[in-house]
């Protein structure tokens, strides 16, 4: 069965993805779906992920240690489980839409070892901190500071197969671009160069 082509959107919070993924859906001739991380975290594990914070919370975590725990033992094995539920729609011949932060080093490297094997494109999806902090304000369910407190992490990569800067196009057109790209059979490397420099573990 061909492998279906997964579209990874790389941006912080605000910076369009998920506007960019709506677009895309509406492309029927690639039949898109749309996973974000947030969704699946929300529907699939809503109730557990809260038992996480408030464990998290109530703990006496001043060290640093302690707060990587439950990264280390819990989140960082559902943020697997997301990449393999990628991986195994593309397996099945899915096109998928890839709506996630991806801001550390560990998690990059579990996605780009799970589905390196895979057609990714890898589009940077990009816009200016101040940009990103007027929406912030505008849209009022995101905490003021998530973006830029991701920022530098987010924009540490400088390899993709597309940029797009979502301060100067329009969501549609970001959208277009991705699927004038797809059209057009060139062949994605982004993710293959990151994969065989393997990120460093920060
Ligand atoms: N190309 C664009 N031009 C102008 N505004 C945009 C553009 N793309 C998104 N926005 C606006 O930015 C806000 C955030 O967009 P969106 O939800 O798509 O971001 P996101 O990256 O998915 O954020 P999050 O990760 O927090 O869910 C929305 O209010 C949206 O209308």
């Amino acid at each position: 069965m061909k492998q279906g082509t997964i579209v990874f959107l790389n941006g912080t919070s605000s910076s369009g993805k998920t506007s960019i993924s709506n677009e895309l859906l509406n492309h029927n001739e690639f039949a898109f779906h749309h996973v974000s991380i947030d969704d699946f975290f929300k529907r699939l594990f809503g109730d557990y992920i809260d038992f996480i914070n408030t464990t998290c919370a109530s703990a006496e975590s001043a060290d640093r240690k302690a707060e990587q725990v439950p990264n280390d033992i819990l989140i960082d094995p559902l943020v697997e489980l997301f990449f393999s539920t990628v991986k195994f729609m593309s397996a099945k011949g899915m096109n998928v839409v890839v709506d996630t932060v991806n801001d550390s080093d560990e998690r990059l490297n579990a996605c780009l070892r799970l589905l390196s094997d895979h057609p990714v494109l890898f589009v940077g999806v990009t816009c200016s901190k101040e940009e990103l902090m007027r929406r912030e304000k505008l849209r009022g369910d995101r905490e003021i500071g998530l973006a830029i407190s991701q920022y530098d992490n987010v924009y540490r990569l400088h390899e993709y197969d597309l940029e797009l800067n979502t301060e100067t196009l329009r969501s549609d057109e970001c959208a277009n671009l991705i699927v004038d790209f797809l059209r057009s059979n060139r062949e994605y490397t982004a993710f293959q160069k990151l994969s065989h420099r393997s990120v460093g573990v920060s």
